[in-house]
């Protein structure tokens, strides 16, 4: 469906002050080869963001009315539209910065389901995290969360200003908020080009990252002290139910428009699956809780194929398809990762659970 030229899109997204602004001004810098558009989205009226913004040949764009994730999704896909019909030629990279509050998902759906989805194609999303700060903002709100289990990539930004003690716990909060996110380290937003543009790595040709069965989170594992105790190890096992605490002590929040327990976990399985009762699991399950499932990835081992499947979940839409013959001698087993809102993990356990061949 889409052009082979397809213009990459990456959305820099991440919570005010994180470093987002600082992070373009860096790739801008750098020799990139790109011609690059840029679109930065301010909250309020009057934007001095573009001011901030280094590198006179870019084309860049405000859209100051709103906040993308609300109201100015229409004037993002008319600006765009009009980049790539009247200036073409002029550019072969878009870079959105989006405003520090915006909920990443409606951006990324723009690139999928509107009439830009077969000129563009989300390159990624980049998630700029506060060392510091994070702790914080996400008892400020729910964007944080939305951000990073949105990301591909996470820059673990402003690392001078903590501890490597509190970097590891962080590191592991973030860990337990998004497993699939690649996570760097960075000062002053400093990373090379290619960590974060062209990254494809929302195409099913992206590797899989390394999960482990860690990241695997049983309800009620953990005492309910746990929120409390922010000093233990990072990979301890309960990060994630922590995480749970701490939405229900802030339930009825101002900001939470909807309350948002965002959380991921992981299913391994030895046993081949059932392509067709999986098909139709997904399918379903996708359906019904597609909002609230952000992101669902996964190898698969089906019975009777001798390769690979590989999927990607974007909320409902669902994209799979063989890959590569097993190895010899690698083990085949099949491993997904779903990262959502207040999923329903052992229910979806049981759904998956049907789905192994006989
Ligand atoms: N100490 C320290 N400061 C940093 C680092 N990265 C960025 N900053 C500073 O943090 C401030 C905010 O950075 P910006 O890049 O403007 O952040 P932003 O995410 O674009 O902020 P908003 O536009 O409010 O969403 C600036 O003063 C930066 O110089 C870092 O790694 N360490």
């Amino acid at each position: 469906m889409k052009q082979k030229e397809a213009v990459p899109v990456t959305v820099l997204t991440g919570y005010l002050g994180a470093g987002k602004t600082t992070l373009l001004n860096y790739l801008l810098t750098q020799k990139h080869g790109y011609k690059c558009a840029i679109i930065i989205n301010e909250f309020g009226a009057v934007s001095i963001d573009n001011q901030l913004v280094v590198g006179a040949d870019e084309e860049i764009l405000e859209l100051n009315n709103g906040c993308l994730c609300c109201r100015v999704r229409g004037d993002l896909i008319r600006s765009l539209n009009d980049l790539l019909i009247k200036k073409r030629k002029r550019f072969d990279y878009v870079i959105i910065e989006t405003t520090g509050l915006a909920d990443p998902s409606p951006v990324a759906h723009t690139f999928m389901a509107s009439e830009l989805a077969e000129q563009m194609r989300l390159d990624g999303i980049v998630t700029v995290v506060d060392a510091r700060h994070l702790e914080k903002e996400l008892n400020d709100g729910p964007e944080p969360r939305a951000q990073i289990a949105f990301a591909d990539v996470i820059l673990l930004n402003k690392t001078d200003l903590v501890t490597p003690e509190e970097l590891a716990k962080v590191e592991g909060r973030i860990k337990s908020m998004n497993p699939l996110a690649k996570i760097h380290r960075t000062v002053k937003s400093e990373i090379e080009v290619g960590k974060i543009l062209n990254l494809k790595a929302r195409e099913l040709s992206a590797p899989m990252p390394e999960l482990k069965q860690e990241h695997h989170h049983h309800d009620h594992e953990c005492g309910e002290d746990c929120d409390h105790d922010h000093k233990h190890d990072h990979d301890h096992k309960c990060d994630e139910h922590c995480d749970h605490d701490h939405d229900h002590n802030h339930e009825g929040h101002v900001h939470h428009h909807h309350d948002e327990l965002v959380k991921s976990f992981y299913i391994e399985e030895e046993r081949p699956l059932d392509l067709k009762k999986l098909e139709k699991w997904l399918g379903e399950l996708l359906n019904s809780l597609g909002a609230d499932i952000y992101r669902s990835k996964g190898v698969l081992s089906i019975k009777g194929m001798p390769k690979r499947v590989v999927f990607q979940g974007v909320q409902m839409m669902l994209d799979s398809a063989p890959d590569r013959f097993w190895n010899p001698g690698e083990k085949k087993k099949s491993q997904l990762v779903f990262i959502g809102r207040e999923l329903d993990e052992k229910k979806i356990r049981e759904g998956f659970e049907q789905c192994v061949a006989e």
